[in-house]
């Protein structure tokens, strides 16, 4: 071998080398030998050594309790780009993420969450399941949306609804009276009143909102604190069964609804918590717990 060619060869040896180093780092995190604390430290005394070469990415996705979309809100939120290695951290960045760790980690137990996000897809109960909390948990305050779409019998104005037009729907987004807002199965507008929510979340209640996946995402974005539930049918066939029988739906819609219901069902992992619809009472209850009770996460 003449010299450029040892030169390349010992140079790959040391890469294999440095990404064995890495994969042991990750798989110790992993495993609960290594305490991530620790590993960060490290990485911030040495930013050349295996800790430090070590993408933040990756060493957060070792970590048992965050998955891949927490990973990268934890990025988003700390403003930390998905190139950076622990070792290239600027000083605040390093703050701010092992102060989100030190919390994160030292307490063992979530706080009760105050503001829950009840989303699933369509027909899985989530109605049912939210006017079961009304009626049985009068101390949980569910939020009453505003709507485009006409009020179906039996419906009550400030109740199931508040019904507006297009012209007053418009005024409440320009005004900035939204918290959320989303058009609903292609057809309606739906969104969140802001003002009862933050007053009731203000007075130390706890709110529930029953909203739609889009909903839930931009709920997420403007409060973080919230904690956002899944609704799961016991099975898809029940889920046809009840789309079916609830016999709200056209037949083509009912096939449009089951379509997009596929989607949404796919994005359970953006969820904090699943709770499965399989009696109302228990599910309702699960809901409930996650407000009151300190609750570990699933
Ligand atoms: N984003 C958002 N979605 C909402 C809101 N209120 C209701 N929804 C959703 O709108 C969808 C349609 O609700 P509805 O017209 O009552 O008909 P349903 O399909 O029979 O429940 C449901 O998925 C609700 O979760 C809201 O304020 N914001
Ligand atoms: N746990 C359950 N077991 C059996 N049927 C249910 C259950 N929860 C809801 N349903 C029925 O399923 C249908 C859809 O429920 P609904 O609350 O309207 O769903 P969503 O609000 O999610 O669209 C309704 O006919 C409702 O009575």
């Amino acid at each position: 071998m003449n010299p450029p060619e040892v030169d390349r060869v010992a140079a790959s040896r040391a890469a294999v080398a440095a990404r064995r180093a890495r994969a042991a780092i990750k798989a110790a995190i992993a495993a609960g030998e290594r305490n991530p604390l620790e590993v960060m430290r490290t990485a911030f005394e040495a930013p050349l050594g295996a800790e430090g070469k070590l993408r933040v990415t990756e060493f957060l996705t070792s970590i048992p309790a965050i998955g891949v979309t927490k990973m990268q809100r934890i990025m988003e939120d700390l403003g930390i780009s998905p190139a950076k290695r622990l070792g290239g951290l600027g000083k605040h960045q390093r703050e701010r993420l092992y102060d989100y760790l030190n919390d994160r980690l030292s307490s063992r137990q979530p706080a009760p969450a105050k503001l829950i996000v009840l989303a699933g897809p369509t027909a899985v109960g989530k109605g049912t399941v939210a006017n079961h909390i009304r009626e049985n948990h009068p101390d949980v305050l569910l939020s009453v949306s505003a709507t485009t779409r006409a009020p179906r019998p039996g419906e009550e104005e400030g109740v199931s609804y508040f019904f507006v037009d297009d012209s007053e729907f418009d005024r409440m987004v320009e005004e900035g009276e939204l918290l959320e807002w989303a058009t609903v199965h292609n057809a309606h507008r739906y969104g969140t009143p802001r003002g009862p929510v933050e007053a009731a979340l203000a007075a130390g209640s706890s709110v529930l909102l029953e909203i739609d996946i889009q909903g839930a995402r931009s709920v997420r974005r403007a409060m973080p604190e919230a904690r956002l539930v899944f609704l799961q049918p016991p099975s898809w066939e029940e889920l046809v069964r009840r789309l079916v029988g609830r016999g709200t739906e056209s037949a083509s819609e009912q096939a449009r609804r089951l379509e997009t219901a596929k989607v949404e069902l796919a994005s359970v992992d953006e969820f904090d918590y699943q709770v499965v619809n399989g009696n109302v009472g228990e599910a309702a209850q699960e809901v409930v717990d996650l407000m009151k009770t300190r609750k570990a996460k699933r």
